[in-house]
């Protein structure tokens, strides 16, 4: 199996903060590799690691089959990296931007002008050629940002957090712009914290201080999560979440929207405790078992982790 993007025992320490612990991720070629993890877990630093902007302390890492520290300035040439605040010119036309950024990697004269029309095409960004950057909504600014990412033709992908503050229909068609790179060959590493995107990459790493605690495709983490939802709704939503809470077979609560979920190895046993016990306080309400989304698996991985390090928390 050929990999595009590997790291190798990788870790960056600042002071006495270890951002990246000791970090190995395999990237398949032409696939979508999303990176989810809390705040702080060392993701933006993964990123800037594997870009070459900042140096690791030990350990190594390949983009390309080329080594980041070695092989820095060749990387470059080949990828495109996009972090949480990309730079656009907010006094410049959305042209204007993409033949900055066209100078800016060098790509010869007759190649951009044709490049920015494939992008301007490509973002559906045709009809705003010439409206300054500072007049585009956050989706086309985060559709500009990226096309500006592709003008040199990258065949790998850094994007960090892209679609934070994007609308949901905007969300939609920057990925609709992800799986189109992808067709091309490009290989994408995205970092997210929108579980409903994770579940679109094909394979996913959860990382929690520094490490990668699980990595697979999303529908595997899903199938291999040996617990079970419960989901309650009820008008008294608080009265309900300290009613359920003290029961003993119940291994974590916590609330979804108007949902309740409630997390148990035993299904039957804790549906029946429930019962009883809302039963007994005249609680109206409705349950049912709810299939595991990512979501519900990733705070019980992250939440048992934290439970390994700082012990257990009401
Ligand atoms: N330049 C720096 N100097 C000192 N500490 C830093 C620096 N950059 C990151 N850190 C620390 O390293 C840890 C990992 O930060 P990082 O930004 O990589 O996490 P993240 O997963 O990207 O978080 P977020 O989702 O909030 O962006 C954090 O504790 C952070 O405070």
């Amino acid at each position: 199996m050929e990999h595009d993007i590997q790291t190798f025992s990788l870790v960056k320490k600042f002071g006495d903060i270890t951002a990246v612990d000791n970090l190995n991720i395999n990237v398949r070629k032409n696939t979508i590799y999303g990176l989810i993890g809390p705040d702080g877990a060392g993701k933006t630093t993964t990123m800037r690691m594997l870009c070459s902007l900042i140096k690791p302390d030990s350990g190594t890492g390949k983009v390309g089959g080329l080594d980041i520290v070695k092989n820095s300035e060749e990387i470059k040439k080949h990828m495109g990296y996009m972090p949480q605040k990309f730079s656009l010119y907010g006094d410049l036309t959305v042209i204007e931007n993409l033949e900055f950024y066209s100078e800016i990697y060098q790509v010869p004269k007759r190649e951009s002008k044709e490049k920015i029309k494939f992008l301007l095409e490509f973002s559906s960004l045709l009809n705003h050629s010439y409206k300054l950057a500072d007049q585009l909504s956050g989706g086309m600014k985060q559709k500009l940002a990226l096309s500006c990412n592709l003008i040199h033709t990258p065949k790998y992908l850094f994007l960090d957090e892209p679609t934070i503050g994007v609308d949901p229909v905007a969300r939609r068609e920057l990925w609709k712009i992800l799986f189109d790179l992808r067709e091309q060959g490009v290989t994408i590493f995205v970092s997210t914290p929108y579980m409903d995107e994770a579940e679109r990459c094909d394979e996913i790493g959860l990382m929690y201080q520094g490490s990668i605690i699980k990595s697979d495709r999303p529908d595997n983490i899903i199938r291999d999560f040996d617990k079970h939802i419960l989901c309650i709704v009820s008008d008294d939503i608080y009265s309900l979440k300290e009613a359920v809470q003290g029961i003993e077979s119940v291994q974590d609560v916590y609330l979804r929207g108007e949902e309740l979920h409630v997390v148990t190895a035993n299904m039957e046993c804790t549906k029946n405790i429930i019962e009883e016990s809302l039963k007994n306080i005249n609680l109206d309400f409705v349950m049912s078992e709810n299939i595991p989304t990512l979501e519900d698996v990733f705070v019980n991985i992250v939440k048992s982790r934290a439970e390994m390090t700082y012990g257990k928390c009401n």
